[in-house]
């Protein structure tokens, strides 16, 4: 039996970088993928455009006017994870390569998902940040840090 195979954190945060790498975003590339309590992924996502907005057509700035920038047109990796979810996601853990920002946080906790499991964390002690922190001690949603996973992926 192998038993260099990897561990069941490396594997779903293994498949949320591996889908942050379908985003269209030039700044940041965010996965994620939810978990359930028999390890089965029930939601995956990546940060992208809604449905019918066309990637060429909409701008992905960080600045300058607000609706000349990405900010308010992007649905943030978690949250397409939760809308992309095939069944309930009560007790469920979300393996995300970013911190969730306030607005998936709330989702995140109204979704009923009890564990976040991050890599990044470069907007920490921003107000957005603090605030997901807040929300998330609240709910009794308990957060972990990863450290970086490398995998290299080749063909047998
Ligand atoms: N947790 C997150 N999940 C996400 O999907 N995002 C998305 C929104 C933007 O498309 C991008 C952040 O862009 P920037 O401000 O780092 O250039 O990542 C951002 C965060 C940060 O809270
Ligand atoms: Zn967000």
């Amino acid at each position: 039996m192998r038993t260099d195979y990897i561990s069941w954190d490396v594997y779903f945060m293994g498949i949320a970088l591996l889908s942050g790498k379908r985003s269209k975003d030039p700044g940041t590339q965010v996965g994620a993928c939810i978990v359930n309590g028999e390890k089965r992924i029930v939601g995956i996502g990546y940060n992208g455009l809604p449905y019918g907005c066309d990637d060429g057509d909409f701008p992905w700035e960080r600045s300058g006017e607000f609706l000349d920038t990405k900010y308010p047109y992007v649905v943030h990796a978690e949250l397409n994870a939760i809308l992309n979810s095939t069944e309930k996601l009560a007790g469920c853990s979300v393996y995300v390569s970013l911190f969730p920002c306030n607005e998936c946080a709330k989702a995140i906790i109204q979704a009923g998902i009890k564990e976040v499991v991050y890599m990044s964390d470069k907007y920490n002690g921003e107000k957005e940040n603090v605030a997901s922190k807040h929300m998330f001690d609240c709910a009794g949603v308990v957060y972990r840090q990863m450290e970086q996973v490398e995998v290299e992926i080749t063909c047998p």
